[in-house]
Order: structure tokens, then sequence, then C-alpha cells
């Protein structure tokens, strides 16, 4: 009946949205992957730091999961060792980049309002500049 024939349609249609979006193909997996290159400065058996391709501050540097996240909306309970790792990874980066005594300022953009277009998260450590606030 058609009731029964919608909800097929439904699920179908669900089905291609999730299989179109692959979190295991964002570009940030290939440089993981050492599919591109990237300018590592750290790495351990969680996560990867590397200098952004387009620095907005004298020192860019991102800090992201080996484990493909999306962002840290999508997180849960069980990522909280791995979030606590990210931001220890960022004050670790940031103090070998000699940025504690200047300071730094580490970024998290969560979603389209935040201006995210990698969805794979990723903490941002800016520094090298005097920076303002609020941020735009
Ligand atoms: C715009 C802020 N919102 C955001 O989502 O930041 C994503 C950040 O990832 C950076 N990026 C993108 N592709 C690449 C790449 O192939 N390689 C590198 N090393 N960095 C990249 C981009 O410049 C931006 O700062």
């Amino acid at each position: 009946g058609g009731k029964c024939n919608d909800e097929v349609e439904k699920a179908k249609l669900a089905a291609e949205a999730a299989e179109k979006y692959k979190p295991e193909d964002s570009i940030f997996m290939k440089i993981i992957r050492k599919e591109i290159p990237a300018d590592i400065v750290y790495e351990d058996d969680k996560a990867v730091a590397f200098r952004d391709v387009n620095p907005v501050a004298p020192k860019h540097i991102l800090v992201i999961p080996r484990k493909p996240l999306m962002q840290l909306s999508s997180s849960t309970e069980e990522d909280i060792p791995l979030l606590g790792h990210l931001m220890w990874v960022a004050k670790s980066v940031a103090e070998k980049e000699n940025l504690n005594e200047s300071g730094y300022r580490l970024v998290i953009n969560n979603g389209r309002d935040a201006a995210q277009s990698v969805y794979h998260l990723h903490i941002h450590i800016l520094g090298g500049r005097q920076m303002s606030w609020p941020p735009g």
C-alpha cells in the first residue's frame, strides 16, 4: 500500500544521503593516511597536528583526532578522554611553538554559523600576532 512505499522511499533516500557523506574520505583523513602532503608538527596514536595550508596568523596549526569525528557536537561521553587529549596536544604544540609567553588562541568551529569548512573535528591554534575580540 501507499504508506509502506513512502517509508521504503524515505529509507532509500536516507541511505543514499548517508552513503554520499563518507567521513573517512575527508581531506583531513587523506592527510592522516599520508595520501596528501602536510607539514606535520606532532603525531601520536590518537592525534595529528599540522600547519594550516592557508594560515591566518604567523602560527596557525590544526590539531585533529585520527578518529573521523565530524564535529564537536557529534562527540559522545566515550570521546571525553580523546577530547582531553586533543586539548593537551594543542597546549603542548603551542608551547613547542614558543607561544606561551606571547599568547595564543584555540578555536573550534562547529557547524555553519561558525564557518566550519572541513567536517572533521579540528582545533585551530592561532598565534604570533595580536588578536582582537570579539571574533568576527
Ligand atoms: C575556515 C575555518 N573553518 C574550518 O573548517 O577550517 C578548516 C581549516 O582547514 C584548512 N585546510 C583545508 N584544507 C587543507 C589542506 O588540505 N591542508 C591543510 N594543511 N589545511 C587545510 C583551512 O585553511 C582552514 O583553516
